[in-house]
C-alpha cells in the first residue's frame, strides 16, 4: 500500500487564493491594504531566496511588501530602531525579521521588540504565552501550515497519538500546543529521547522537525499514520549538484504511512501561505474587523 501524498504546493496556492479574495474585499469595503515588512540582515544566499519569494507572493495576493536589507555588520541598536519605526508605521501590519540573525545580535531581544500585534511569525513571548494558554495568538507559520494540512486530511484528531520530533521554539513546541488544542495525546521526542523509534511507532500523527536528513526511518512509522515532514535539508546530489530532502526517509515511509508530505512541495510552501494569512489576520485585528475566514486556528 502506498500513502496519499499531501500536496502542500497545491494547498498553499489555494490558501493564497483565499487570502487574495479577502484582501480584495478589505480594500474595497474598508480602503485597507495589508502590508508586510520583511527585514533581512546580511546576505545569506538561502535567506535571499526565501525573502525574494515572500516579497513576490505578498504582492501577488494584493498586499504591500516592504523589504529592508541591512548589512551583516549592522548594530543591534540600528536594527531595533528600524523595528520601532515599523511598529509605528500604520501601513505595516506584519513584521518579519528573517532568522538567523548575525551572531553579534540577541535574537530574543530583537523579536521581543516587535509589536506583538504585528508579530506575524508568532515568535514574541507574548504570542508564545497566548498560544500556550489556549488564547487567541499569532500562530507561527510553519506549525500553522502543518495543522491546516492535518485538519484537511484527518478532520477530527481528538484522542489520537501525536508525536512531534524536535523541540525548537519555532516548530516543535508550538506544534505540540496546536495538537493539544486538537485534543491529541502529544509527545515531544528529541535528541535525548530513549528508544525514539518505539516512541514514533505509537503515533497516529508524526511531525518531524529536527533538521537531520532522512532521520526518521520507514520502520518507525505505524501503518496508516499521517506523516508531516518539516525538514528542509540541502544535501549533495550526483554531478556536484544539491537537492532538498526532508527529515523522513520518504521512499520507505510512503510504503507504510497513510498519508505523507513530500519535500520539497509540502510544508515549505504552506509556511509562506500562512505568513500571508497571518498578515491578513493582523490587518483585520488592527482595524477591529472580524477574523478572516478559514485562515486562523
Ligand atoms: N523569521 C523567520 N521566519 C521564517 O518563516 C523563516 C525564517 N525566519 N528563516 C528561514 C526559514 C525558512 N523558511 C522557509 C519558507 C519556505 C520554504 C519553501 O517554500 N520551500 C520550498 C522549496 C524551496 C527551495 O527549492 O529552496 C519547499 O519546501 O517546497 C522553505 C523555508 C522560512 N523561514
Amino acid at each position: 500500500m502506498s500513502a496519499t501524498i499531501i500536496d502542500g504546493k497545491a494547498f498553499a496556492a489555494d490558501i493564497r487564493g483565499r487570502v487574495a479574495e479577502q484582501v480584495a474585499t478589505l480594500k474595497e469595503a474598508h480602503g485597507i491594504t495589508p502590508g508586510l515588512a520583511v527585514v533581512l540582515v546580511g546576505a545569506d544566499p538561502a535567506s535571499e531566496v526565501y525573502v525574494r519569494s515572500k516579497g513576490r507572493m505578498t504582492v501577488e495576493v494584493g498586499m504591500e511588501s516592504f523589504e529592508h536589507r541591512l548589512s551583516e555588520d549592522t548594530s543591534e541598536a540600528d536594527l531595533m530602531a528600524l523595528v520601532n519605526k515599523l511598529n509605528a508605521d500604520p501601513k505595516v501590519h506584519g513584521i518579519l525579521v528573517q532568522l538567523p540573525l548575525p551572531k553579534h545580535m540577541n535574537s530574543d531581544a530583537v523579536i521581543n521588540a516587535i509589536d506583538p500585534a504585528k508579530d506575524v511569525d508568532g515568535f514574541h513571548i507574548s504570542n508564545v504565552g497566548l498560544l500556550g494558554t489556549g488564547q487567541k495568538a499569532m500562530v507561527p507559520c510553519t506549525p500553522l501550515g502543518c495543522l491546516m494540512m492535518l485538519r484537511d486530511h484527518l478532520g477530527d484528531m481528538s484522542g489520537k497519538e501525536a508525536v512531534v520530533i524536535g523541540r525548537s521554539n519555532i516548530v516543535g513546541k508550538p506544534m505540540a500546543h496546536l495538537l493539544l488544542g486538537e485534543s491529541c495525546t502529544v509527545s515531544i521526542a528529541h535528541s535525548r529521547t530513549k528508544d525514539i523509534a518505539d516512541v514514533v511507532r505509537r503515533a497516529d500523527i508524526v511531525v518531524a522537525a529536527v533538521g537531520r536528513p532522512k532521520m526518521v526511518k520507514g520502520d518507525w512509522i505505524k501503518p496508516g499514520a499521517t506523516v508531516i515532514d518539516v525538514g528542509i535539508n540541502r544535501v549533495e546530489a550526483q554531478g556536484g549538484k544539491t537537492r532538498l530532502v526532508g527529515d523522513v526517509d520518504f521512499d520507505a515511509a510512503k510504503e507504510v504511512a497513510g498519508a505523507i508530505t513530500p519535500v520539497p512541495g509540502g510544508v515549505g510552501p504552506m509556511t509562506i501561505a500562512c505568513l500571508l494569512a497571518n498578515t491578513l489576520t493582523a490587518a483585520c485585528r488592527a482595524n477591529g474587523l472580524p477574523e478572516p475566514e478559514g485562515l486562523t486556528v
